[in-house]
């Protein structure tokens, strides 16, 4: 995405999503294609695969042949747009283009959804789906089915979605299109004779796979003829317009100053912006059933993904919201650095949080940090990218607490509590358990892993799931050289960095994805880490007993390891219950920041001191200890 982005940058005035502002220029096609309110002409497609895979490269392909971008003048992954997708190399936000096609003597309306292929982001790919009826299911003819090639097959199957198997890369020397072929036949019982082959990079196979597009996905099954009803599958908000909606419509007809209503407040409201993204803005008057179009409703319009909306006429109760909810995987507190930054970053948050559904916020305090939020998300990577994002697109900096997964506790009921009585009560943040002796029993999420390794890793894979209270489910052969296994898994020990020792164990060939498995009983407790006597909320964590004793050490000396020595002794000491299960001492020490000068200029010693006050700002104050902050998510890694 990163080529191309640079060349369209400087074709239009980009808006903060990296979509170009209106563009006032309608293209002579899509004047043809709004008369074309012919829903068999229709046909709305993601492109689902594992990372890598080539799914953004093929969207650039299908833009050049429908005319959106020139080829050749834009390079790569043009719907790669946010800074962050760029300078990580990954799709992060589903994005969508409505393409114009003409097939047989017909003009075709095709809107694609290009989706981001890691786990984090799988809910893009869940949502995006929604407004879909098939999937060109993208596997590298190299590398052949991985895990997430399996989760997004399932997914497809489960949504009814029309799937259309295309092997990628077959221009590469090693690419294997009969083995994949054979291992698609063997897990997924897909027909060898309906894959297709193409080279996205080289353009090779593309026009064809464009027109199976047409001839294998169904038009979307929609009422032309009833009220306006569409549900919402993304939102982002503009300084200028408020929120904009990227909508699916169910039913009916759309216009620019129509009457309508949120499902969720039934307030009054004014269709002010409706749009095609081509993937660019271009404004058009109305649309039609079976379309995905940008709706906009002014800045106090409002708006949010699963959300529905209709024809003021419509009776209340008509939702056609199918958007399933998102089920968080770990929690983690973001703080400002400094409280009189708590409105910047409260207004940050929010705004990001429009775009990037998938996130759950709520206001949290804490005595040593303020004011701040509780925030779910879907994995680590998806923390990383957010509270990237909030740097990088809001300039708001934040103070971390360590990542924990949600667990459950059933309430015993004592006296003092006796209404609570069995009830039972999910905690996403490990300070808020409550009191042992109030808890009858402890319940942990879990997953079922699905990894899929070359065979000569089969024993390397087992030793690290085990080692992570892993449960065998049985295994599969994809073909006599790769095999798929799984796993039943505590979701604590995948979420953290299970998916980067799995890479570094089988040399980058093992491959992972997980699904959702539900809470079971578990044996936890609390773990306080304690700097100098004094509680860091933000090390609190929820362990299992099994790993109490080793945890309480590796957090110790990783942070005798990570925290700079201080002018005075410290003592960090991992305690449950009053125990203290494992101590660690760092030396009191004055880091002389200026040893290494040897006489010289007076300038550069005040430019090293001045460096150094300005770390300090970055760190964060426990019982007079300077701790950085990054310390309280980089402790939990193995
Ligand atoms: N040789 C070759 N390389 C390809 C082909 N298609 C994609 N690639 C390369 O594969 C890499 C990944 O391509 P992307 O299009 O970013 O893959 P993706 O599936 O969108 O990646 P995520 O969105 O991060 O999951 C890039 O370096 C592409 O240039 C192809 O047909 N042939």
């Amino acid at each position: 995405m990163v080529r191309f982005i640079n060349n369209v940058r400087s074709l239009f005035s980009l808006n903060y999503r990296g979509f170009p502002r209106i563009i006032s220029r309608r293209l002579n096609s899509s004047v043809a294609l709004e008369k074309n309110t012919d829903v068999k002409k229709i046909r709305n497609f993601s492109i689902v695969a594992h990372v890598d895979h080539g799914k953004s490269t093929l969207a650039d392909r299908l833009l050049e042949i429908t005319g959106s971008i020139k080829p050749g003048v834009e390079k790569a992954q043009v719907l790669d747009q946010l800074q962050v997708e760029r300078e990580r190399g990954i799709t992060v936000k589903a994005v969508t283009a409505s393409l114009n096609y003409t097939y047989n003597n017909e003009n075709y309306l095709l809107n694609l959804i290009d989706t981001p292929g890691h786990v984090d982001f799988s809910n893009e790919v869940v949502r995006s789906i929604t407004a879909c009826q098939g999937v060109i299911m993208l596997v590298d003819a190299n590398e052949g089915v991985q895990a997430q090639t399996v989760a997004v097959h399932s997914l497809a199957k489960r949504n009814n979605l029309l799937i259309i198997p295309t092997l990628n890369k077959v221009d590469l020397p090693r690419a294997d299109p009969d083995k994949v072929k054979a291992q698609l036949h063997s897990l997924f019982k897909i027909d060898p004779e309906s894959v297709m082959s193409i080279s996205a990079k080289k353009g090779w196979g593309v026009k064809e796979l464009l027109e199976a597009v047409i001839t294998r996905i169904p038009p979307p099954s929609v009422d032309v003829e009833g009220h306006f009803r569409a549900h919402i599958i993304d939102t982002w908000h503009d300084k200028y317009r408020g929120v904009l909606c990227l909508a699916y419509i169910h039913s009916g007809k759309v216009q620019v100053g129509q009457a309508v209503k949120w499902k969720s407040d039934s307030k009054p409201h004014t269709v002010k912006f409706l749009a095609m993204l081509r993937p660019s803005e271009e404004p058009i008057d109305s649309a039609v059933a079976g379309q995905v179009v940008m709706v906009g409703c002014g800045p106090k319009g409002g708006g949010s993904v699963g959300d529905t909306l209709l024809a003021k006429e419509v009776a209340d109760n008509d939702s056609v919201s199918s958007v399933p909810p998102v089920k968080h995987m770990v929690y983690a507190g973001i703080f400002p650095a400094d409280q009189s930054q708590h409105p910047q970053l409260s207004d940050a948050i929010k705004k990001l949080a429009l775009n990037d559904s998938a996130v759950n916020v709520t206001p949290d305090s804490s005595p040593a940090l303020g004011q701040g939020w509780r925030i779910g998300f879907l994995g680590l990577l998806h923390l990383e990218v957010f509270t990237q994002r909030l740097l990088q697109e809001y300039k708001a900096e934040a103070i971390l607490t360590a990542p924990s997964v949600p667990y459950k506790v059933k309430v015993k009921g004592t006296k003092a509590i006796k209404q609570y009585k069995g009830t039972e009560i999910i905690v996403t943040n490990p300070l808020l358990l409550p009191d042992v002796n109030h808890i009858e029993e402890y319940y942990e999420p879990f997953v079922i892993g699905t990894i899929i390794t070359p065979v000569e890793y089969i024993g390397a894979v087992t030793s690290l799931c085990i080692d992570r209270r892993g449960t065998p489910l049985p295994a599969n052969a994809v073909d006599d050289k790769m095999t798929m296994m799984q796993y039943i898994l505590p979701l604590s020990e995948v979420v953290i960095d299970f998916h980067d020792t799995l890479k570094s164990i089988t040399s980058g060939f093992a491959s992972f994805d997980y699904q959702d498995y539900g809470f079971h009983p578990s044996a936890l407790v609390r773990m306080d880490i304690l700097i100098n006597g004094m509680l860091v909320d933000e090390l609190t964590t929820i362990v299992h007993t099994s790993r109490l004793e080793y945890n309480a050490r590796r957090l110790t000396e990783k942070l005798k390891e990570m925290i700079p020595r201080q002018m005075v002794q410290v003592a960090i000491q991992a305690v449950v219950g009053g125990k203290v299960f494992a101590r660690e001492t760092l030396k009191a020490y004055r880091k002389d920041v200026t040893a290494k000068l040897y006489g010289g200029d007076v300038t550069r010693r005040k430019k090293l001191l001045k460096q150094q006050a300005e770390g300090k700002k970055k760190m964060r104050s426990v019982a007079n200890i300077r701790i950085p902050r990054d310390t309280f998510i980089d402790v939990l890694k193995r």
